[in-house]
């Protein structure tokens, strides 16, 4: 059983993943750690964000492993545990340009493609490209203001500021989030976030519930 929950940036993605995931008993899958770890990865080894071949090949030398942990993913390179440096300014900054990378796009999308059924996956393009015959999808938006302001709860920096970046960042992955044409779509700027888990446990086929 997979159940795929895509959306727009801070739109409580992962909040609700794991929500769901603890509920039905399963591991959730957070995607989007492994384009932040990758972008972390070229940061710290002074690569361009934008030179798909070294930036491949430097994956390929220093293997990145995702552990999808019930009560939260950590990514690992090696014996180092990246997941708290993932969330920075800086990796927000340069996440887009190194997912829009095809190649490095195939190789997040293969890790995931290996994952033992069951789970539920998050990420921009869950149930679009990567698990496309998935049981249940849904798609979660949310005002920019709201998912600012929520942001902002984590971040010691302004509304208007963590807004302006949650909306470049949404322009600029475009591309590969777009909602699947079966995906359920959840506005959750009025909701709580056991109202969203609520909603989509309640949108589940009788048989993945
Ligand atoms: N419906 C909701 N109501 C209130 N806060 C929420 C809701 N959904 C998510 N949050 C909070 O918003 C923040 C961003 O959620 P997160 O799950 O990290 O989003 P995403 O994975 O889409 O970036 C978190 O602090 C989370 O607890
Ligand atoms: N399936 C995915 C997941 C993330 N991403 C990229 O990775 C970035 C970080 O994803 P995330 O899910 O951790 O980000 P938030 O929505 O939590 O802010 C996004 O801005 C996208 O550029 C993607 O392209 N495809």
């Amino acid at each position: 059983m997979i159940v795929t929950i895509d959306g727009v940036a801070a739109s409580g993605k992962s909040s609700v993943a794991s929500g769901v995931a603890r509920a039905l008993g399963v591991p959730f899958v957070s995607s989007g750690l492994l384009y932040r770890a990758a972008t972390l990865l070229a940061l710290e080894a002074g690569l361009s964000l934008e030179g798909a071949p070294a930036l491949l090949a430097h994956l390929e030398a220093n293997p990145l492993r995702l552990e999808p942990l019930a009560g939260g993913n950590r990514v690992w390179l090696g014996g180092r545990d990246l997941t708290d440096d993932l969330h920075s300014s800086r990796v927000d900054a340069g996440v887009s340009a190194v997912a829009r990378l095809p190649p490095v796009r195939e190789w997040v999308n293969a890790q995931l493609r290996l994952l033992p059924d069951p789970f539920v996956a998050e990420g921009r393009d869950m149930g679009t490209n990567v698990f496309p015959h998935a049981d249940a999808k849904f798609y979660l938006t949310a005002s920019p203001r709201v998912r600012a302001e929520r942001r902002a709860r984590e971040r010691l920096e302004d509304v208007p500021a963590i807004e302006a970046a949650l909306v470049e960042r949404d322009r600029r992955d475009a591309g590969q989030s777009a909602p699947a044409p079966d995906a359920r779509i959840i506005d959750t700027s009025a909701l709580s976030l056991e109202g969203v888990i609520g909603a989509v446990l309640a949108g589940l086929p009788a048989r993945t519930a």
